[in-house]
């Protein structure tokens, strides 16, 4: 049948499509540092349109960090208990679940990096919480405790999101995911998975010294609170054992052979004296850096998952035409080796750490707890 003869009046919808009812998501942020702030502005600059276009009504219920938070319940007897809504109080993370207890599509998004804060999350999913986090330690934790807080979300029908724990912002958890769910299989796995030391790479060319380099990347919200995580490769093993363990594989920190940038004499001691003591770096890595160069290479900072489980992370020497050598800033890029891509890997890159990228990755994992509930 041509077009012209179709009726103009089937083309039209006789009745309007029904408005999709609105879906709540209920969200407490734990830990308003870098990335948390981030999210808080991205969260209010986008809600006027998620109501308009996506029909999710995003209602911030509760912030806490270490210290205060703030509190506005639709429980009576919670605001109560706090003298009123909306005003700071003493933080307790008991508070932030309680608020959230009951409540529509409700989340808790953890953006610190604190184990104190990542042992709640059974409590949380037992409640019936969803749990969204930019926070490596759990994921990269002890591994009977990971698979029981998984197993918890699937029984209680809660989810438990971390795709900025890999990448930041980039889709790196859930690209390996789809991989993996429509039948691939993963190979092995290499990449720049610092944005910290991917950066610090880059800038670095031995005139500057390295020291003052970490402090600013640390001033670019880049490091980790304590920028002694990216520089002893610690970070980057968490990285590898999370998309190992996604990918079915029972790898643990103990598995993976690390390289650290930090010397023995500044391992143990408090932060602000190793951030005192950063010029102890700067010899050792303008060595490094010399060497590099009297080869035609340049340093880059890579993680491996190889084809027989064996996992390492530390600094390399590439040449200039190397994929990696050609990153620039805090660009981070993961390589799949899968069945399906075998002889060229599957590459996602792109900046890796940021307060703004990591709060979009955030956010991201949040829409996906509105998209799968509403499913
Ligand atoms: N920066 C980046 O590019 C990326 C960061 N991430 C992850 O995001 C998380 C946050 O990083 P970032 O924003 O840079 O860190 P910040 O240090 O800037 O912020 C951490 C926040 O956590 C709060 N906090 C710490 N302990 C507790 C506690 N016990 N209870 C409640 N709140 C607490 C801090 O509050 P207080 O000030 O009171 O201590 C602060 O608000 C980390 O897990 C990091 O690994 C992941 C990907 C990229
Ligand atoms: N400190 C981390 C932040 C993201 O995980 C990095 O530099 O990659």
């Amino acid at each position: 049948m041509h077009a012209s003869q179709l009726d103009p009046d089937c083309l039209q919808p006789r009745t309007p499509a029904p408005t999709p009812a609105l879906r709540r998501l209920t969200v407490g942020v734990v830990g308003p540092g870098r990335v948390g702030s981030a999210l808080l502005e991205q969260l209010r600059a986008a809600r006027e349109r998620l109501r308009r276009e996506q029909h999710i009504d995003v209602h911030l219920r509760v912030v806490a960090d270490s210290r205060r938070m703030w509190l506005d319940s639709d429980d009576d007897a919670l605001n109560a208990r706090h003298g009123g809504a909306q005003t700071w109080r003493p933080s307790s993370l008991d508070d932030v679940a309680a608020c959230l207890h009951g409540a529509p599509g409700a989340v808790i998004v953890d953006c610190s990096a604190s184990e104190a804060v990542a042992a709640r999350y059974a409590d949380w999913l037992a409640a019936g919480l969803h749990v969204v986090t930019p926070n490596k330690l759990a994921p990269s934790g002890p591994l009977p405790h990971w698979r029981a807080l998984q197993d918890l979300a699937r029984t209680q029908r809660v989810q438990l999101r971390y795709e900025a724990t890999v990448g930041a912002g980039l889709p790196v958890v859930q690209t390996l995911r789809d991989l993996l769910d429509t039948g691939d299989e993963l190979i092995a796995l290499e990449g720049m998975l610092s944005g910290t030391l991917a950066w610090l790479c880059d800038a670095y060319d031995g005139q500057r010294p390295f020291s003052a380099l970490v402090r600013e990347a640390h001033e670019l919200g880049y490091t980790e609170p304590d920028p002694r995580a990216d520089l002893d490769g610690l970070d980057v093993a968490r990285k590898l054992v999370i998309l190992a363990r996604e990918s079915g594989r029972g790898l643990s920190l103990d598995d993976v052979s690390v390289q650290s940038l930090v010397p023995d004499a500044l391992r143990h001691v408090d932060r602000e004296h190793f951030m005192d003591h950063l010029h102890l770096l700067d010899a050792p890595m303008a060595a490094r850096h010399a060497e590099a160069a009297a080869q035609g290479a340049v340093l880059r900072h890579v993680g491996r998952l190889d084809a027989d489980g064996r996992a390492h992370v530390g600094l390399v020497a590439l040449p200039a035409g190397h994929a990696f050598a050609q990153a620039r800033g805090a660009d981070n890029i993961v390589q799949f080796h899968t069945r399906r891509y075998a002889d060229t890997p599957l590459r996602v890159q792109g900046p890796g750490a940021g307060p703004d990228v990591t709060a979009g990755g955030v956010f991201t994992d949040l829409l996906r707890v509105a998209a799968e509930a509403r499913a």
